[in-house]
């Protein structure tokens, strides 16, 4: 039975919550386990349901999965796997983005893979031809099937020269992923260098990986005939760090977020301070809250690391409708990102959508027909309403303006939410939010 969450707005959110490992990283540590002869440990590791996916993806290929939710740790033997029935697979079509991934790793170990078609939020086209056409530089044989890809290595996969057209973040880890085991030298330029794809590395380097990340994001990555295991700390989720911070200052509240490094928040605190938030930092994580001051508007492009993530662009608007003054947002990763704002616009929001480049850096998308730039003028009275979630920050993003507007919100589809954010009704209860979730 579907959820419904009801939430009473108006109440500044204050307390703690606790942010895990980061879910752009877990799962894929959880694939690169599979490139090992021997097991691996990865601690830090949050209860949400790509884990929970990638978890039964890794069981039915006979690596054994333990986990203990509390303590975070979790360990992965992958002495034993093996070709996973198609129908097995199947199940988990379009739930998750990280089934692709496991192409290099189980072409490795079986000399083929099945890949299912892929979930993830539907935030634009989102293809996978950059991901299939290093495979196929690797020696893979691509066979695109009615349900799915089945891909084979029948010669071996052989390293490679590749230069990525965008610096992709799942195409980079497909070629980490396939690179390391293949053999010889691969070069990839253009590569992404978020800090989940560093971490990602670190793991690998850990097993026995050789891989040298150049300053001009070249990448470069010797193969080696054999991978041990990892024991490895997931670096903290930065995208739900973000999400907490925006939702402290949306609701003119004051959140303590352990376990949130500031390392790799550069670019999210330097806007979060232009537009009126503060936050200060220890050894055990941050605080983030509203500076008391009208909130400023301002002018905002997303872009590749280090740049703005666009994982932080959605709950960044719903603080720019409570700005006083006019703020600009330009989407450059995402074709069609801003579906969001459909719901934000009628709880009392006003935003416009335009197809120009509203920014300094003409992206991919300017002389198309896309919707990827919003002007945003505020502040706006925010009342709640009904909201059926549309994907995962999206959705983050509707109850954060929920929780900040006047009367009541209904929300449906919350389960999306839990794609990536644990726990987070209990933590919303926690912050002292008016809420109420039954079942429809
Ligand atoms: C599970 C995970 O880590 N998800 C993150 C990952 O998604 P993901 O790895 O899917 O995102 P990519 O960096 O690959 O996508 C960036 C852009 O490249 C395009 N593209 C990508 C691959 C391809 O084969 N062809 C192609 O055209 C995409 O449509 C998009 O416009 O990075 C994104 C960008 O930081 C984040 O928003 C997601 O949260
Ligand atoms: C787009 C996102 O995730 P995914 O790539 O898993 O859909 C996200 O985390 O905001």
């Amino acid at each position: 039975m579907a959820k419904l969450l009801t939430i009473q707005g108006g109440k500044p959110l204050q307390g703690e919550v606790h942010v895990r490992g980061a879910k752009n990283l877990v799962p894929k540590s959880m694939v690169a386990s599979l490139l090992g002869s021997e097991p691996s440990e990865l601690r830090n590791v949050p209860e949400i349901k790509d884990v929970e996916i990638v978890t039964n993806l890794l069981t039915i290929h006979g690596v054994k999965v333990d986990r203990d939710a509390t303590s975070g740790v979790m360990t992965l033997d992958p002495r034993e796997t093996y070709s996973a029935e198609h129908s097995e697979i199947d199940a988990y079509a379009g739930d998750s983005r990280i089934p692709i991934l496991f192409c290099g790793p189980l072409m490795h170990k079986n000399g083929e893979a099945f890949i299912p078609d892929l979930g993830g939020c539907r935030i634009g086209d989102r293809p996978i031809n950059y991901h299939l056409e290093v495979l196929r530089n690797f020696g893979a044989v691509v066979d695109k099937r009615a349900t799915g890809i089945h891909i084979s290595a029948p010669r071996g996969l052989r390293g490679a020269k590749l230069e990525l057209p965008f610096p992709s973040v799942g195409a980079t880890e497909q070629v980490l992923l396939t690179a390391v085991l293949a053999e010889g030298i691969t070069e990839l330029k253009n590569s992404a260098v978020e800090p989940e794809i560093h971490d990602l590395i670190a793991i690998l380097q850990q097993m026995g990986a050789i891989i040298t990340v150049y300053t001009d994001r070249t990448i470069r990555i010797e193969g080696v005939s054999r991978l041990s295991g990892f024991r490895h700390r997931a670096i903290p989720d930065r995208n739900e760090t973000a999400s907490w911070a925006s939702a402290a200052l949306v609701t003119e509240g004051d959140i303590y977020v352990r376990g949130a490094a500031q390392r790799d928040l550069t670019a999210f605190l330097n806007i979060y301070r232009k537009i009126g938030g503060e936050f200060e930092v220890d050894d055990e994580g941050m605080r983030f809250w509203h500076a008391g001051e009208p909130l400023k508007p301002l002018v905002l492009e997303t872009d590749v690391h280090p740049g703005f993530m666009t994982d932080w662009q959605q709950p960044m608007v719903v603080a720019l409708t409570q700005a006083h003054g006019v703020s600009i947002v330009h989407e450059t990763v995402y074709e069609n990102r801003f579906g969001f704002t459909q719901a934000l616009t009628r709880m009392g929001a006003s935003i416009q959508l335009h197809r120009e480049c509203l920014g300094s850096n003409p992206c991919r998308f300017g002389q198309r027909n896309f919707l990827h730039s919003a002007v945003i003028s505020g502040p706006s009275k925010l009342t709640g309403t009904d909201v059926d979630v549309p994907d995962l920050r999206g959705g983050f993003s509707h109850l954060i303006a929920a929780l900040a507007a006047s009367g009541t919100s209904n929300v449906t589809g919350i389960e999306i939410i839990s794609r990536g954010y644990e726990y987070f009704i209990d933590k919303i209860a926690g912050l002292g939010a008016d809420i109420s979730i039954s079942e429809r």
